[in-house]
């Protein structure tokens, strides 16, 4: 958790973002410190998974600012390239490279991008595909994994790279259900360890566990930041608890009026 005196991780400020003329993010500000777990949710379209590309410098954006540990970012900035190092992205449809194997998808960003020899690369590697239960995993393909597996070896991927921050966007989406469970839970051990993570997620149940603060979008904008403890209990604004209730399938949240 970040104290009231320590300089935050990453500053979004006023950030607005275009396609053309689809306005998809509205004066979005976010203050993420070291150590904190944020969890973005809102319905489709609301500009989550924009915002967070925006952050990894995925996406241009047109105003605004997004600063990590003081440092500009955009996607045509000569940052680039340090934001993507510092940062690890997950997403929904895994990325693996599809013709390299397991163990050489985690060591190709540590051999080429920070020259970490091979051996060292691979026993790094070994060590992430135990956090993830992947040990003996590591010479397999992605087309032989199924998804959760596949999944698992991303995160060991973004992992190898030592981030500072880690951002997942809806990692479960894709998942059958019985697979959403173990990605969850490998998650949830690296929120306990202390990972600074935001994550784009429809599990309000991961929610409720892992976060330090729920941040809701609706329409390009963030409408309500708030500790989980309150925002379950309804304590939030009308579109975000409406949204609460039929995410998770609950009608009878309390209401804040
Ligand atoms: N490359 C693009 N070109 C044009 N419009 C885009 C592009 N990417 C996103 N948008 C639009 O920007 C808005 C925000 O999209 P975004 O994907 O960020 O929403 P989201 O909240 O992540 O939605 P979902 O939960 O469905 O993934 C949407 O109206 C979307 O159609």
């Amino acid at each position: 958790m970040m104290s009231s005196s320590s300089r935050p991780l990453l500053e979004v400020s006023g950030l607005n973002k275009w396609f053309g003329a689809m306005h998809a993010l509205r004066d979005v500000d976010l203050t993420v410190g070291v150590g904190e777990r944020i969890v973005v949710c809102g319905p489709s379209g609301s500009g989550k998974s924009t915002m967070v590309r925006c952050i990894n410098a995925l996406e241009r954006y047109q105003n605004g600012l997004i600063r990590l540990e003081g440092e500009a970012i955009n996607a045509d900035c000569d940052s680039v390239f340090g934001a993507r190092r510092a940062i690890g992205m997950v997403f929904q449809s895994f990325n693996l490279f599809p013709h390299l194997s397991v163990l050489d998808n985690i060591t190709l960003g540590p051999r080429k991008l920070l020259r970490l020899p091979r051996p060292d690369a691979e026993s790094a590697a070994m060590m992430l595909l135990s956090q993830v239960r992947m040990e003996d995993q590591a010479r397999k393909m992605p087309s032989q994994l199924s998804g959760g597996q596949q999944q698992r070896a991303a995160i060991a991927r973004a992992l190898a790279m030592n981030p500072k921050l880690m951002l997942f966007d809806e990692p479960t989406s894709a998942l059958d259900p019985e697979m959403v469970k173990e990605v969850l839970d490998v998650m949830t051990a690296l929120a306990e360890a202390g990972t600074t993570m935001i994550c784009v997620t429809h599990e309000m149940g991961f929610a409720k566990a892992v976060a330090d603060r729920i941040v809701f979008m609706d329409q390009g904008k963030i409408v309500e930041t708030a500790d989980p403890a309150a925002f379950f209990a309804g304590d939030c604004c009308d579109r975000a608890r409406s949204f609460v209730s039929t995410t998770t399938g609950r009608s009878g949240l309390a209401s804040s009026s």
